[in-house]
């Protein structure tokens, strides 16, 4: 962990290469602390299980994109800019209070129920057993998040909404360069642009000629102008697809990093696959993709741990730190695919829980009983120690994970 005083902590490569080590230090010295992010934005840090859950359920948190951008601007203490976000992307309920937050999430909620979701399992188990088959026929070592990690949720996601198979490859691109923080801010700045555009185009088309996908619905029901405006129609398809392409390919690689790395608990779960639903909750608790949820900024003073966060603050909550917890969960950084995993905040909590959970529990599910039934030899390729990690203060994943089907070890 790097300090820059006895308070500020470092959100900086040495955290991102182990943000557990840095959390638990935290946990018990400072749990409400503040921080710098990798652009010098000024935050505070909550590290704590009870903590993140308070600060996640309290109204006085705000997710107001409008007020937002203000707080942001006072916050930034480096010269270096801001991401200029592109203000058609921006109106989504993950950056509303009620009531828009209601109007924004009622719209969709119905699509994303279990019940709803579990209508899409044979297709989803179609498009893992086609990956599988195109791993089994090509060489021995992949990039796992490459060959099946993240094309099974990209395929779903964009099958779900109506994104033309031949525009994926342009908005993995996108997002990478978005969600990360050591790109150039210059770039970032035209990827969100040319995001923007492609999907103002989409909506345009769906609308001209709609289909009986998801982005038609929405379409469709943003012609109420009372429901939705044009700006919020581009926003959900934008939050829809980022949400839920970028997040479960690392509850896939990283949950398969984890089993690598325990060869008895891979052995357990190959052997019991019913045990996979609860193996999943697992996953997200010990190393879930989100690290840090998204931005909230006080509306007034608020006592997070004992710590008074003055009004106009960032707090970035720590769902990481507080699945690993030991106030809540018992020796946290054991791999136990038989704990109760359940109350982890790896889908957060409160209003803003993620909406696409039940969706990512299946794709979850499928991914790991296709994996371990088709590749019973499947090992690590490299050192777990060569591994290295995204920058992003917001995802936690892997920048590849090479692995050997055949289980050879690579000849050093
Ligand atoms: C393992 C995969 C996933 C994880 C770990 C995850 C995690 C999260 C978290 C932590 C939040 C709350 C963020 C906050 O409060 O700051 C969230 C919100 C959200 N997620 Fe997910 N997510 C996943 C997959 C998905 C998928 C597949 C979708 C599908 C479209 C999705 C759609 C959303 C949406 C729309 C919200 C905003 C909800 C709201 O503001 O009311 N997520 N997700």
């Amino acid at each position: 962990m790097t300090r820059t005083d006895a308070t500020v902590v470092a959100l900086d490569e040495a955290f991102f290469a182990d943000p557990h080590a840095v959390y638990a230090t935290l946990r018990t010295t400072s749990p409400v602390t503040r921080a710098l992010t990798p652009v010098g934005l000024s935050v505070w840090l909550v590290t704590r299980y009870d903590d993140a859950r308070a600060a996640l359920a309290d109204p006085r948190l705000s997710k107001d994109g409008d007020r937002l951008a203000a707080v942001l601007d006072r916050h930034t203490v480096t010269s270096q800019r801001r991401v200029s976000l592109a203000a058609e992307l921006l109106r989504h309920m993950l950056n509303s209070d009620p009531p828009d937050h209601t109007r924004l999430r009622k719209l969709v909620g119905r699509a994303f129920t279990v019940r709803a979701i579990a209508g899409l399992r044979p297709r989803i188990e179609q498009i893992a057993t086609e990956l599988a088959d195109r791993m089994a026929a090509g060489p021995a070592e992949v990039d796992l998040l490459d060959t099946f990690a993240f094309p099974l949720p990209m395929t779903v996601i964009c099958e779900l909404l109506g994104v033309p198979d031949v525009d994926r490859t342009a908005f993995r691109g996108w997002t990478r360069s978005l969600l990360a923080t050591d790109d150039d801010t210059l770039e970032r700045t035209a990827a969100m642009a040319a995001m923007a555009q492609y999907l103002v185009d989409l909506v345009a088309d769906k609308r001209a000629r709609p289909g009986e996908d998801m982005l038609s619905a929405i379409v469709a029901a943003s012609e109420h102008a009372d429901r939705l405006s044009p700006d919020e129609t581009v926003a959900m398809a934008f939050l829809l697809l980022v949400a839920g392409h970028e997040t479960t390919v690392n509850l896939i690689g990283n949950g398969m990093l984890a089993l690598l790395r325990r060869p008895d608990r891979l052995a357990g779960l190959r052997a019991d696959p019913d045990l996979t639903p609860r193996a999943v909750e697992e996953f997200l608790r010990f190393d879930g993709p989100v690290d840090l949820a998204t931005f909230r900024h006080t509306t007034e003073p608020v006592e997070i741990g004992g710590v008074t966060v003055p009004a106009g603050e960032i707090v970035l909550v720590a769902l990481s730190s507080a699945n690993r917890d030991p106030a809540r969960f018992p020796d946290p950084d054991e791999l136990d695919l038989q704990r109760e995993a359940a109350g982890h905040l790896g889908f957060g909590f409160g209003l803003h829980h993620c909406l696409g959970a039940p969706l990512a529990r299946l794709e979850g599910d499928v991914a790991f009983r296709t994996l371990l039934a088709r590749f019973p030899a499947m090992a690590l390729a490299v050192d777990p120690a060569a591994l290295t990690w995204r920058s992003s203060i917001l995802i936690r994943g892997l920048t590849r994970l090479p692995v050997r089907l055949d289980g050879q070890q690579r000849p050093a």
